[in-house]
């Protein structure tokens, strides 16, 4: 997040990119204590985060049907960040998704 920014005035847009940022330095620095780093460098590979995205998903359903609104933002959060480190696996970033979400307007 760039200086003077903070999270309660970023917009959703915003946040996105830099989750996005961190998760590219991660990818690149690969730092011992870092939970995105064990996911690049995990022995199952992209079937790491792939089962993390079923569970993360499992999750958000449950929540949604205890209609637990906090619960239901936190495994939304989960999902995205997990669809994040995907994207960056296959070499994506968030301009594809919003280009193809753009598209249907
Ligand atoms: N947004 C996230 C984020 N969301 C979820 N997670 C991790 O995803 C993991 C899986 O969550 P689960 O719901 O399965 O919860 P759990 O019970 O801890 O799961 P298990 O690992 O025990 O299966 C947890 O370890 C969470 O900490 C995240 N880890 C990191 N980030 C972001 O990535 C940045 C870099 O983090 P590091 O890689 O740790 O440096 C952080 O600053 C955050 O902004």
């Amino acid at each position: 997040m760039s200086d003077g920014d903070s999270v309660e005035d970023a917009d959703f847009e915003s946040v996105v990119d830099d989750l996005f940022e961190t998760i590219e330095d991660r990818k690149r620095d690969l730092p011992e204590d870092s939970y995105t780093a064990s996911l690049f460098t995990h022995e199952k590979g992209e079937n790491a985060v792939l089962e993390k995205l079923g569970e993360e998903s499992t999750e958000l359903i449950l929540a949604a049907k205890d209609d637990d609104h906090e619960e239901l933002a936190a495994e939304s959060a989960d999902f995205i960040y997990h669809l994040l480190v995907l994207l960056s696996m296959k070499e994506m970033d968030p301009d594809d998704l919003r280009e193809e979400l753009e598209s249907r307007f």
